[in-house]
């Protein structure tokens, strides 16, 4: 860690090394929300698949207009049809009906001048094909619906199901290691005195995976011994993404940087010019990705909203890798240090972000996170964020974006 790389290197090398994982599974759409597609979807049924009637009214030739008709038939949604029309007639038809094809027109009910005893009489100013909709003029046959990557909405689910398509290739939920480190951590179910804490980062990492809809299994802690991190790090080897926190710093017990290079590593980075984060690493060791977080539980959080999801969502194979940022006004003004990339915990409502703490917090601390909702990330010559201005913020819970968008202040 002699030297802190440029923060946008760092998201470049990362990005540059992840690759999108290639096990798909059959899932059926009731279970595909938030999943990853792994195949193209084209359309196999019109949208609609037959002309039919925006409205409950009459089905008339728009050369009647200002006749009156005898009405033929009644047509109601489902009902098959056949076109029977003589001179001086027209249909009643129900929204969603099929529409004959010697009718070209549909006149909404209230808009009829008036009817009884089966005959209607037709207003003068029609527009022919008005209130009718068209064999795939929505979507037509053939017509791409969706892209592989794309992450599947219940927009999309509406769309598969109207296509008779249940079943989605998708591509398979990654299979994620969730590793704390150092002989301090006590689970919190076990008692922990003065001198141990409780281990925090991997119940809080676990939930912020879920919370994003990727699953992950917590393997336990590394014990602080550099033969027995290298032993747990090699029993790690068949997950597609493992994610430590702690011990890859500078001190005595910070055994993970080399725990993993011995286990074969490629580092991509050690070491980014920012707070907080400043020692985190990300490598490949085989295929699997392998992101290295600092100890203290307001950087590991921290870390995983801004470097690790972008990743997360390569690895994963979608489209949508980027933060999507919002613009906010910005409340309180505060200061930050130049010469580095800062991220700058806040809350965001109503149109405003506001510092959490002036933001005067330590990396070590717990309850700022739960008192933030997003963060800020100001780039190495900004000293200060003004009361007014307009700031670029990253939610916790933000969407992704296809493109790359400047996430500084
Ligand atoms: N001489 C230097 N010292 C430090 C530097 C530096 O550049 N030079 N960097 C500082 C920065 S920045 C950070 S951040 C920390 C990160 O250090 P590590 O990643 O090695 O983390 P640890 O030392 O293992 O732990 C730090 C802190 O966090 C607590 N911790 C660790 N794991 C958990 C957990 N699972 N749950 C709750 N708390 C945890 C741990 O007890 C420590 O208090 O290094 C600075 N030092
Ligand atoms: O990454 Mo550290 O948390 O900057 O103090």
């Amino acid at each position: 860690m002699d030297k802190y790389l440029d923060f946008k290197d760092a998201v470049a090398s990362s990005l540059g090394i992840a690759e999108v994982t290639t096990l798909e599974e059959t899932v059926h759409i009731g279970d595909s929300i938030g999943r990853v597609l792994a195949q193209k979807v084209i359309c196999v049924k019109n949208l609609p698949s037959f002309n039919n009637s925006a409205m409950d009214g009459f089905a008339i030739k728009a050369t009647d207009a200002g006749k009156r008709l005898k009405v033929l038939k009644t047509i109601l949604a489902g009902d098959s049809v056949e076109a029977t029309l003589s001179a001086g007639e027209c249909y009643k038809i129900m929204t969603g009906a099929k529409v004959p094809s010697d009718a070209d027109t549909i006149i909404p009910i209230e808009d009829v001048l008036d009817y009884e005893n089966s005959e209607v009489t037709i207003k003068e100013n029609v527009v022919k094909n008005s209130c009718l909709r068209f064999k795939g003029e929505e979507k037509a046959l053939g017509d791409v619906l969706f892209d592989k990557g794309e992450v599947i909405t219940s927009g999309m689910v509406a769309l598969l199901a109207s296509q008779g398509i249940t079943m989605l290739s998708l591509y398979k939920k990654l299979n994620i290691a969730v590793v704390s480190t150092g002989n301090e951590l006590k689970e919190p179910w076990e008692i922990a005195s003065d001198d141990e804490i409780y281990n925090c980062n991997s119940y809080a990492i676990i939930s912020l995976l879920k919370e994003k809809g990727f699953n992950a299994t917590y393997t336990g802690v590394v014990p602080d011994s550099l033969e027995k991190s290298v032993e747990f790090v090699n029993g790690l080897k068949s997950y597609d993404l493992i994610i430590t926190t702690g011990g890859i710093s500078m001190g005595d017990a910070d055994y993970m940087a080399e725990a993993f290079e011995r286990n074969g590593l490629e580092i991509a980075f050690h070491g980014v010019n920012i707070k907080p984060g400043r020692p985190i690493m990300m490598g490949k060791m085989d295929n699997t990705f392998v992101m290295c977080l600092p100890g203290n539980p307001l950087t590991a959080m921290v870390n995983m909203h801004l470097f690790a999801f972008p990743v997360l969502n390569k690895l994963q194979g979608s489209l949508k890798v980027f933060h999507d940022v919002d613009i906010a006004t910005n409340v309180k003004a505060f200061k930050t240090k130049s010469g580095r990339v800062n991220v700058v915990l806040g809350s965001y409502a109503d149109g405003k972000y506001c510092v959490t703490q002036n933001n005067k917090y330590g990396s070590g601390m717990i309850s700022v996170i739960d008192a933030s909702n997003c963060i800020l990330v100001t780039d190495e010559s900004c000293e200060s964020i003004s009361e007014e201005d307009s700031v670029k913020i990253i939610k916790f819970n933000c969407l992704y974006s296809k493109d790359q968008i400047d996430l500084f202040n």
